[in-house]
């Protein structure tokens, strides 16, 4: 595999330093909003009680809402040319909802391993199809952009042969079956970690790089956490027609 490029270049993961106290300190309250998010969903206690947790939570809202980013900020966290996406909700660890899935490359595919919770549950018991479809999303662009490729998901198709188990370890496994021009072709399943072998969701993504004008249409207005002017622009937009 190649190193990852991306239209706003490309760099190697350990260039990006963020501050590790702020890291550590989003780390940890991603985790305790996702402990709050899966208890909240699980609960059985009295009304009362969950009437005055509600209004706890919303006071500790009120608390982080004291200031905030817009959706064309970038979080300081977060790094485009590596992808970091700490506020992902497949892979961050900052998200409550995120299970969170890490990817690694292993040979030519890409693998990651998650347990999902009652907050993400479709059937009883078992993973919403939507979720999976988050799921294989994040699995695929990862495999291409691993790969050394990037895309916007032009297409995806996913067949759900088995309906998947909430609080199971899961394994999942993405590989590029084809590369051409802005394109990118990948497969990937999503199964059990106690049978590999046996596809609980089958899942192809056509990731295609977008052309320099839609780039700027879409991460135009982009700035950095300080305020500075994130890469994406323009003209570093033009680098992914080399992809
Ligand atoms: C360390 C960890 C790493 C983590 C990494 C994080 C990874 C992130 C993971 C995130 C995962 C989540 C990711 C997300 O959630 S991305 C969010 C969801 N996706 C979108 O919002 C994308 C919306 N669509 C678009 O903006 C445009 O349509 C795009 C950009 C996709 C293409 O518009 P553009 O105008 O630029 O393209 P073109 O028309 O010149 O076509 C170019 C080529 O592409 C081929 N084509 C186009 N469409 C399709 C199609 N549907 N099937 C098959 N092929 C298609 C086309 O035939 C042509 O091929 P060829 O004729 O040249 O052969």
């Amino acid at each position: 595999m190649t190193s990852p490029a991306t239209p706003w270049g490309a760099s190697p993961p350990d260039t990006f330093s963020p501050d590790p106290e702020l890291q550590a300190a989003v780390t940890e309250l991603g985790a305790a909003v996702r402990d709050l998010l899966e208890t909240s969903v699980a609960t059985t206690v009295a009304p009362g009680e969950q009437a005055d947790v509600a209004a706890g939570v919303r006071e500790l809202t009120a608390r982080l809402a004291a200031t905030t980013r817009d959706r064309h900020t970038l979080s300081a966290l977060d790094d485009l040319p590596t992808f970091r996406r700490t506020y992902s909700p497949v892979s961050g660890v900052g998200h409550g909802f995120a299970p969170p899935v890490q990817f690694r490359r292993e040979g030519d595919t890409v693998v990651g391993e998650c347990t999902l919770g009652l907050r993400h549950e479709g059937p009883p018991a078992h993973s919403h199809g939507g979720m999976t479809a988050m799921l294989m999303d994040q699995l695929l662009g990862s495999t291409a952009f691993l790969a050394g490729r990037w895309g916007m998901t032009a297409h995806l198709g996913l067949e759900y042969r088995g309906a998947v188990p909430l609080q199971t370890p899961l394994v999942l496994v993405g590989r590029v079956a084809d590369v051409s021009g802005r394109k990118t072709v990948v497969t990937g399943t999503v199964a059990l970690a106690a049978e590999p072998d046996r596809e609980l969701v089958r899942g192809e993504g056509v990731f295609v790089s977008p052309r320099p004008e839609l780039l700027e249409r879409y991460f135009g207005d982009l700035t950095t956490a300080d305020g500075g002017r994130a890469p994406g622009h323009a003209q570093a937009a033009t680098d992914g027609s080399t992809l």
